[in-house]
């Protein structure tokens, strides 16, 4: 380990973010009442233009009068570059009630863009007496959010989490596909005539796990477009949770119960993880720093590996 040790990320679950225009408040009970760790009332790219004012003013009284119960409830702010980003920062912390968890930013591109809301946010807390500290999250969904993606992880105290947003993404980096996540078609190695499928997304996923893990921030998988594909969702967040993710998105209620299943450690891990633990104990006892475990080696490392999983799971058991 370096002199440096890896902070934690917040120490809270995780596992699905569902996703609801702030234009369509019908739908805010039913993403309250949902299995979602995570609920995102959107203004930004959900909401036309036409509906922005009114989007805002859905979402700040959806603060006052829906019952989030335990959900962290953030809410997604239209762009740095366009003129709604400050009102919706102003309004939903003037008008919106203490229920507010976090603000999302969308297409952070640099260090800059976290301290500008960061700054906002901090002048409204302390102007109105705001008791509950405001937590930022940030997609990832440009190239210039990627060249800068650790910068943008280190800045602010604020940082809860960090999502990979797959379809601005692609189109800021310019990849001929109109698919959002998954495997694309054209993306593949071929040998002796068979295509084997590679993951486009792969690079930038652990670009920004590395960055979250850096610093104690949560790397969370976005959005899964073909909400019909059960398989290929689970197949994108196995990968994703592989890689150390710890959720994803849902845009339809379908794909909530899909992400609980896929980042919640299954039972048998669990169970295996402590096996690994207590024959590391073991080995301690007898001055052993390796030892065996169904004929694989486990060492030091192991129990950290194994500390993953078992506190991924107890945090998600409450
Ligand atoms: C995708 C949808 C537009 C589909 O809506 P709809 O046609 O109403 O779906 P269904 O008829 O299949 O709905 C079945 C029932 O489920 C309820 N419902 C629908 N959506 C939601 C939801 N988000 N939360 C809770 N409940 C929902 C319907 O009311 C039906 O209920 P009932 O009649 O009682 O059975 C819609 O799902 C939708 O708008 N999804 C969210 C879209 C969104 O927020 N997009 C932004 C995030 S993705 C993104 O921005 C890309 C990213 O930034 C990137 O760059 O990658
Ligand atoms: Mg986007």
């Amino acid at each position: 380990m370096s002199f440096r040790v890896q902070p934690q990320p917040p120490a809270r679950p995780n596992r699905c973010q569902l996703f609801g225009p702030g234009s369509r408040p019908a739908l805010f009970e039913k993403m309250a009442a949902s299995a979602a760790d995570v609920i995102n009332l959107d203004l930004e790219d959900s909401v036309s233009p036409d509906d922005k004012a009114e989007a805002r003013r859905n979402v700040i009284a959806a603060t006052h009068e829906v019952d989030w119960n335990t959900k962290h409830l953030s809410v997604r702010i239209n762009g740095l570059d366009t003129p709604y980003w400050y009102r919706d920062v102003v309004d939903l912390l003037e008008e919106g009630s203490e229920r507010i968890d976090q603000i999302m930013i969308p297409k952070a591109g640099c260090a800059g863009d976290i301290y500008a809301v960061d700054a906002l946010v901090s002048g409204i807390e302390a102007a109105k007496g705001r008791s509950k500290r405001i937590g930022l999250e940030v997609i990832i969904e440009t190239a210039a959010g990627l060249a800068h993606v650790e910068e943008i992880a280190a800045a602010s105290p604020r940082m809860q989490a960090m999502s990979l947003g797959a379809a601005d993404f692609a189109a800021s980096m310019g990849m001929q596909t109109t698919g959002i996540g998954g495997t694309q078609e054209n993306y593949y190695m071929l040998r002796e005539g068979q295509r084997y499928w590679s993951d486009p997304w792969h690079w930038a996923q652990t670009a920004i796990v590395a960055a979250c893990r850096t610093h104690g921030v949560l790397p969370v998988d976005g959005p899964f477009g073909d909400f019909s594909d059960e398989e290929g969702f689970r197949a994108q967040a196995r990968r994703s949770a592989t890689l150390g993710m710890v959720g994803k998105w849902a845009i339809h209620p379908k794909q909530v119960a899909l992400a609980n299943e896929v980042f919640t450690p299954s039972d048998a891990a669990v169970a295996e993880a402590r096996e690994i633990l207590e024959a590391m104990e073991e080995a301690k006892r007898t001055g052993q720093g390796a030892a065996v475990y169904k004929g694989r080696l486990v060492d030091l490392a192991s129990i950290r590996q194994a500390e993953v999983v078992v506190r991924q799971a107890e945090m998600i058991a409450g």
